[in-house]
């Protein structure tokens, strides 16, 4: 894809310089230097807990520097808040985008930032504005459609939206490819080329380096809190830059054999999932998984995924249909009863669902497993045991914390889904319910969890995988279906697809060529 020519200037407009920044026990960033230019788009790539959200973050005013300065146009600026940051031109994405549903897309963008007129609302200009810059930036945006309708990119262009309608002409987007399929992304990077294109600088976090190789015009690699090299696409590899932020060279990864046995482990039949307001979230659901295999589910986000995953672990009641674990009918069961007879779960948000941030990461690690051996067994807890072997699942899983007593909260991202993984994989498991297993989880650390997935396959596990990243759901599914709107539209062969055909059943283009 062409995403246009060079647009950078000599021109810094941030210059971050010897930023230095603590935490009670941890040097998250120390002594880095960051220059981004107009009219770039700079991409940062590091480890897990590298500190790239940290540095982020202070240059977005959500933490004030330790040691170090920050200069925005040559001039030296003191953020207090985000606020100030957004003052001075500087605006971030998140993530977890920040949009209220009920409200339109021009509601969205202008609340907070609401243009008045004597005193009054003017959404005139504002709508004008909104307008313009659709235009401009080629966003596609329909001001009146309600936030809830629209697609993951849509709201992400929302986002972007938002942080240009405020004026801003350096955008930080965290990872975000992370939740789009390939014809988003190509559809994203368009639009980031757009902003370049006038002079704006964007600033984006990544973990997939192949896309940063192809959209970014500079890339810093951060290494254990600073920054180890900068680099220019052309002349660096995948495998390079995945190098330099690990600081060694990677292992070479194995193929893959088939271990799919006759057995059928989960059996699911005519699974319908309907919402309070009567709408089918799931629609006559049917397939099986056997031992030894793993399915995987490709969809572009709310279409039915989230659903399923509830209905199998018990989290949400189906309007019809069964579940069935190893011969026995498991549909009324409660999801712990689920969890005691052995299924393992990495849930889509592991702040709500599986972590206890507040909480030490031993105590996390005995949640939902503080019956099991070694941790405890009917009436008591082992908490010594429990710490002895949060240590071993850190060390296993590479989880980067000073400790067994750091708070889960503490931890970067990756770090937090690594010990989510450590500590299902480390139970005695019946089977394996995995959603988006390594978001968020650095190149090295990936290859790490996808080995572990793949031994215990090879060890007979049952797997249902859901995620949003294609090399993942192509690289360790036996069998790939595709969900669109509730229902199982497609069954492929992960060997023969490409990621292009994929994504073209996930948006339904496939299915309306074919018909
Ligand atoms: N609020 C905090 N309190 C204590 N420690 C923190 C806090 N935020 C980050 N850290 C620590 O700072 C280090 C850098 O974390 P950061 O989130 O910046 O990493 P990252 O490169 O963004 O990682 P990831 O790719 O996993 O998101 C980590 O060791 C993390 O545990």
């Amino acid at each position: 894809m062409c995403v246009g020519g060079s647009t950078v200037t000599a021109e810094p407009v941030v210059e971050l310089d010897g930023i230095t920044k603590r935490f009670p026990g941890v040097v998250a960033n120390h002594d880095v230097d960051l220059t981004v230019l107009r009219g770039e788009v700079h991409a940062i790539v590091g480890e897990n807990g590298a500190g790239k959200s940290t540095l982020m973050k202070t240059l977005y005013g959500m933490h004030r520097p330790d040691e170090g300065t920050i200069r925005v146009d040559g001039s030296p600026v003191d953020f207090h808040s985000p606020n100030d940051a957004i003052a001075a031109g500087i605006g971030m994405v998140h993530q977890h985008f920040m949009l209220a549903d009920n409200l339109t897309v021009l509601e969205n963008i202008v609340l907070g930032a609401e243009p008045r007129a004597g005193g009054r609302l003017d959404y005139a200009t504002a709508r004008e504005r909104i307008r313009e810059l659709s235009q401009r930036y080629g966003l596609g945006l329909h001001p009146n459609r309600l936030v809830a309708e629209l697609s993951v990119a849509d709201r992400q262009r929302v986002e972007i939206a938002k942080v240009l309608f405020r004026g801003a002409r350096v955008i930080i987007l965290d990872e975000p490819t992370a939740v789009l399929v390939p014809q988003e992304v190509d559809a994203l990077f368009t639009n980031l080329a757009g902003l370049r294109g006038e002079g704006l600088a964007v600033v984006f976090i990544s973990h997939k380096l192949d896309e940063v190789l192809k959209v970014a015009d500079t890339i810093t690699v951060i290494r254990r809190g600073t920054t180890v090299a900068t680099v220019e696409p052309s002349a660096t590899t995948p495998r390079q830059l995945a190098e330099l932020m690990v600081g060694s060279e990677l292992p070479t990864p194995e193929t893959r054999e088939s271990t799919v046995t006759d057995v059928v482990q989960l059996r699911v039949d005519g699974l319908t999932v309907t919402s309070d307001e009567g709408f089918e979230l799931l629609s006559d659901v049917s397939f099986s998984v056997r031992r030894g295999e793993i399915v995987g589910f490709a969809g572009v986000e709310g279409n039915g995924q989230s659903e399923l995953v509830e209905a199998i672990m018990g989290l949400r009641k189906p309007s019809a249909g069964r579940v069935v674990l190893g011969g026995e009918d498991m549909t009324e069961w409660t999801a712990q009863r689920r969890r005691r007879a052995g299924i393992g779960f990495v849930p889509e948000d592991r702040h709500r669902q599986a972590l206890l941030l507040e909480a030490p990461l031993w105590e996390n690690r005995m949640l939902g497993h503080q019956d099991q051996a070694p941790l405890g067994g009917r009436f008591w807890i082992n908490p010594a045991a429990a710490r002895t072997d949060t240590q071993r699942v850190m060390d296993e899983y590479d989880v980067r914390a000073p400790g067994p007593e750091t708070l889960a909260g503490a931890l970067s991202g990756g770090n937090q889904q690594k010990l989510v993984i450590g500590r299902e994989m480390s139970a005695e498991l019946a089977m394996l319910v995995a959603a988006h297993p390594t978001r968020g989880v650095d190149v090295g650390a990936q290859a790490g969890i996808w080995d572990r997935i793949r031994d215990a396959r090879a060890a007979g596990l049952a797997t249902v995988l859901i995620s949003a990243d294609l090399e993942e759901l192509l690289g360790l599914s036996d069998t790939l279906y595709v969900i669109l709107r509730g229902r199982l539209v497609a069954k492929l062969d992960p060997a023969e697809v490409t990621p292009e055909t994929l994504g073209s059943y996930m948006t339904g283009a496939a299915l309306e060529e074919s018909a």
